[in-house]
């Protein structure tokens, strides 16, 4: 590397020049002003190349760094897609072929899951019986959700099938082959696979950050002589279509669910009311789909954003996506260093909810938890906040649907069990944490946000961003 002081470069000439000898002639001295005049253009084509890459390198050099923090379910990942779409259409759009099988897997679990509660041999049952794992289904409207647990042996069918139920649930078999190839393929590169069969519908616990979007280009197009498994799982799915619209609505299934408590439909990853447009072979996957879609994440995933937009064409950001459940969160703090923001997801909606991991910790409580430790947290003293307030959605059609916010936080007491009274106290409570544990007197920023609805999310991206920018603004002009 090149250095300030008196050094040869490859032509021989010194910059800065060694002082003349007192008895030059003429000549030598016409040939030294010479040497100095090439060896100071040198220098200064140097300087030049150098600044030239300075200015490369404060271009290249990521201008922001996201953290996505929160419990799992949250809607981090989500939130991700929300900045994908909005800051860079093009990659997003470019990639969504790939959210194909995440959306079909989801599908097909959500099937097998029923396929499962109308089997002799369920491998679930109720709480009560010789267990091994617990599984629920989560988001439920109502009351907590039911555990099931894994069974021992058999115990007869959740939901005692029909005639008819009992051929669709034949018809209907080779789904489970096709879950497990999908499942297969997208964390095709884990060292740890999922446990298969210990999900219910609702957790489509596949792993991400294993290049499962190179699924994308695993078309027939690089692969003409092996038809790609993955378009046969599509026409597999393709040729059950109808008896999965006649599954979903059976008067049997969807009575045997209500008995049981479980609504699927309130579950992440659900697609069930959607299957003729899913079950089709040139399924392309819209935005919303891919925003509702499910997919687990696992450790720490690092996403680079080069912003498509006018403003800041070219501009990198990179968001820190993780996961959130209890035993990823050790993986957080490395990243806690030199990030420029913190956006932190609060699922406002699991207040009557309990975590999968710890069946004895209450979900909002957790959230209150995590969000007081990262205001305590000495390193991310001076980073921007901003604080999501999220699923507002599923809030709502919970209270809508009776179920008592003060009865699961008492000290709401008597006031009126709406969305407007309960965010706005909730606003109140995550603020008094920010102002009792936050080292220093920052501003929050606290939104209410419906993840899965882009164009209302868009709106406070937009805010999000200013608010980075400007926050981070001194930083960014000494890059
Ligand atoms: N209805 C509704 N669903 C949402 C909202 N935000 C996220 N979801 C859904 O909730 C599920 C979980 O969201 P993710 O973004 O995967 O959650 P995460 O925080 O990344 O979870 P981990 O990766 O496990 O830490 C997905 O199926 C989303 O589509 C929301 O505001 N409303
Ligand atoms: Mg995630």
């Amino acid at each position: 590397m090149r250095q300030r002081g008196s050094i040869s470069y490859e032509s021989g000439h010194v910059w800065p020049p060694p002082p003349p000898e007192r008895d030059e002639t003429e000549e030598q001295r016409a040939e030294r002003l010479e040497q100095e005049r090439e060896a100071k253009r040198v220098s200064d084509e140097i300087d030049k190349a150098i600044e030239q890459q300075r200015e490369e390198m404060k271009k290249r050099r990521p201008q922001m760094k996201i953290l996505l923090l929160g419990q799992a379910e949250s809607g981090k990942s989500t939130m991700l897609k929300n900045f994908q779409l909005q800051f860079t259409p093009k990659a997003f759009k470019a990639e969504s072929g790939a959210w194909r099988a995440v959306i079909h897997l989801n599908l097909v679990r959500s099937v097998n899951f029923i396929l499962d509660l109308l089997s002799p041999n369920p491998r679930f049952t109720h709480a009560g019986s010789p267990a091994s794992v617990i599984i629920s289904g989560s988001d439920l409207l109502g009351q907590q959700q039911p555990q099931y647990v894994h069974t021992d042996g058999p115990v007869g069918p959740i939901i005692e099938p029909t005639p008819e139920l009992k051929q669709l649930r034949m018809r209907l078999s080779p789904l489970k082959r096709v879950e497990e190839m999908l499942s297969k393929r997208i964390s095709a590169d884990d060292p740890n696979p999922v446990r298969k069969g210990l999900n219910s519908a609702s957790e489509v616990s596949v792993r991400s950050g294993s290049g499962w979007k190179a699924l994308a280009r695993l078309s027939h197009r690089t692969r003409p002589a092996s038809p790609d498994e993955l378009e046969d799982a599509g026409r597999v799915i393709e040729a059950c279509r109808d008896d999965i619209i006649e599954l979903w609505a059976d008067p049997v299934v969807q009575k045997g669910l209500k008995s049981n408590e479980i609504a699927l439909q309130e579950q992440s990853g659900f697609f069930l009311n959607e299957v003729s447009r899913i079950a089709v072979k040139d399924y392309t996957p819209t935005p919303e789909d891919i925003l509702k879609a499910r997919l687990q994440t696992m450790g720490v995933e690092e996403h680079r954003l080069i912003m498509e937009t006018a403003t800041e064409s070219g501009k990198e950001w990179v968001i820190y996506d993780v996961g959130g459940s209890r035993g990823q969160r050790p993986a957080w703090a490395p990243f806690f260093d030199d990030v420029n923001a913190i956006i932190f997801l609060a699922p406002i909606s699991a207040f009557n909810q309990t975590l999968s991991e710890d069946k004895s910790v209450n979900r909002l409580w957790d959230s209150f938890y995590l969000w007081q430790s990262i205001c305590t947290n000495r390193i991310l003293a001076n980073v921007t906040i901003i604080l999501l307030l999220n699923k507002v959605d599923v809030l709502e059609a919970k209270l809508q649907a009776g179920v008592n916010f003060s009865k699961y936080v008492t000290s709401y007491k008597d006031q009126p069990n709406d969305v407007e009274h309960v965010s706005k106290y909730l606003k109140a409570k995550f603020s008094a944490i920010h102002r009792q544990h936050s080292n220093r007197n920052r501003k929050l920023h606290i939104h209410l946000t419906t993840a899965t609805d882009h164009r209302a999310t868009s709106i406070i991206l937009v805010r999000i961003r200013e608010v980075i920018l400007t926050n981070n603004l001194i930083d960014s002009d000494f890059v």
